[in-house]
């Protein structure tokens, strides 16, 4: 019988990446046979032309589940919203392990991505191995591991942001730089549903002990500590950074020449702004990066998506249209645009793909976090020294003076900016050796494939 995985997600770009990401890389090194499935709204935005129909790449096959939201619209509110994607994915991602197995294809393991506890549910009822993948820092996961097991109390009883806070194994934080989800009050706020939603995800591996697996898209230099916070009872294997410069994209790529843009600026001259996929810019917000990238009077690339809604996106027009130094763009390929010798600087919400994706690409980091892990992130890339977090209003706004700043403590000629360019190129260094073929994340793979393997065998002996 040969391996065939089956990786399912939700449908926004931050979770199809890294998953889609692993299958590219489960096929590559293990020769695996991939289904990867995402809700048909995710799956539209993959394969605009795909009519909701299968779509093969190589060993991957791109099959849609339903959660009934096909149009992609939040209609429902979130409680709704992920009740209904819990039921109607259920029955729809059962459906599509059967049909596998009529096909003679049976998926031998399901991989499943954060949020996404019932589709262990799936995968048991089918009598078939599960593992999570958890597609954000090892620091998170330990966090919220900890907070499952014990110190909840502990941090809700405090709520001075700058108060220390210690957990076994990682590094001195304080309250502000934990995950927003930790330190709510307001039991109504969407991050209070996603933190129950976690915690189904942490007691599934609570119930599967033993044999709970937890692949992380990190990489065992990087949080050596933290990926061993469930001892002997959890086994996390870190294989990240998993990053790719063909995508997918979720958005139309712009198509403005960008890539040849940059080509013609000096080594390490631009600044890359971009807030990924999920937040949009306040219009307030907008002013102040357009009043502060002025300031700086570096050159610099701009992601302000569509769904900015035609306010910002004037704005940001009119404050740029004078200025030959800026370029505003929709959507960028921007693994490419990190890996571009020209770029000395990213301005990131600090999303973990966009974090990781700095590490790999040797850039420095302004970190402007929003919401959820981000601060966590933007903390520690000043632990691993290849970026500042920039101090931003109640509402996550950062100002012009403050950008700049922050931009000139990494761009700049001190030495100190001179460090976090020598930490940053040092991370890259080891998060492609990482990777690459002997590396810890490539061994960590093809021994998670011979594990697996492993437990396929009683099935082979049939
Ligand atoms: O013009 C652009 C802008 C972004 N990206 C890509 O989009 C992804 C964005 O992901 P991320 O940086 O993680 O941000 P979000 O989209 O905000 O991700 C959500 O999911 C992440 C993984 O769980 C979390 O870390 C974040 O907090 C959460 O907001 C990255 O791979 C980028 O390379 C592009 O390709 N082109």
């Amino acid at each position: 019988m040969e391996h065939h995985f089956l990786v399912a997600t939700d449908g926004y770009q931050g979770h199809v990446s890294p998953a889609l990401n692993l299958s590219r890389r489960l096929a590559d090194a293990a020769g695996a046979r991939i289904t990867f499935s995402t809700n048909v709204a995710g799956h539209r935005r993959m394969f605009p032309a795909s009519a909701d129909q299968e779509v093969h790449e190589g060993l991957i096959s791109f099959i849609p589940f339903s959660d009934g939201q096909e149009d992609g619209q939040r209609n429902l509110d979130l409680k709704d919203f992920f009740a209904r994607t819990k039921s109607v994915g259920s029955d729809s991602l059962s459906a599509i392990l059967r049909s596998l197995d009529a096909r003679g294809q049976p998926v031998t393991c399901v991989i499943y991505g954060l949020l996404f506890s019932w589709a262990a549910d799936v995968a048991r009822n089918h009598g078939i191995p599960s593992v999570y993948y958890w597609t954000q820092p090892a620091t998170v996961f330990a966090l919220y591991y900890h907070y499952f097991h014990g110190y909840d109390r502990f941090i809700s009883s405090h709520d001075d942001p700058q108060l220390p806070v210690t957990f076994p194994g990682l590094p001195p934080l304080r309250i502000r730089d934990l995950p927003t989800s930790l330190t709510i009050t307001d039991m109504e706020h969407p991050m209070a549903l996603i933190l129950a939603l976690l915690k189904e995800d942490l007691d599934v591996l609570d119930r599967e002990a033993s044999t709970a697996r937890v692949l992380a898209n990190t990489f065992e230099e990087l949080e050596a500590e933290a990926l061993t916070v469930g001892g002997r009872d959890l086994k996390m294997m870190a294989i990240g950074p998993v990053m790719s410069v063909n995508g997918p994209n979720l958005f139309k790529l712009d198509e403005q020449r960008y890539m040849e843009w940059l080509d013609s600026k000096a080594e390490g001259s631009v600044v890359y702004v971009s807030f990924g996929s999920f937040t949009t810019f306040k219009k307030r917000q907008a002013e102040e990066i357009s009043r502060g990238l002025r300031a700086i009077g570096r050159s610099y690339l701009w992601v302000v998506r569509k769904d900015n809604g035609e306010e910002v996106k004037g704005l940001v027009r009119e404050e740029t249209a004078e200025e030959e130094k800026g370029m505003v763009v929709e959507w960028c390929a921007q693994v490419r645009v990190l890996s571009h010798a020209a770029v000395g600087c990213f301005v990131t919400h600090c999303g973990w793909n966009s974090t990781s994706e700095s590490l790999a690409c040797g850039v420095p980091v302004v970190g402007v976090p929003q919401f959820a892990e981000q601060p966590t992130n933007a903390k520690l890339l000043e632990v691993w020294g290849t970026g500042v977090r920039a101090e931003t209003d109640a509402e996550g706004v950062v100002e012009a003076a403050e950008l700049a700043r922050c931009v000139e403590s990494v761009m700049g000629e001190g030495e100190k900016a001179a460090e976090i360019r020598r930490r940053a190129e040092m991370w890259k260094d080891r998060a492609r050796k990482a990777v690459a073929e002997g590396g810890s994340s490539d061994r960590n793979l093809r021994a998670f494939v011979e594990d697996m393997a492993a437990s396929l065998s009683p099935i082979i002996s049939d």
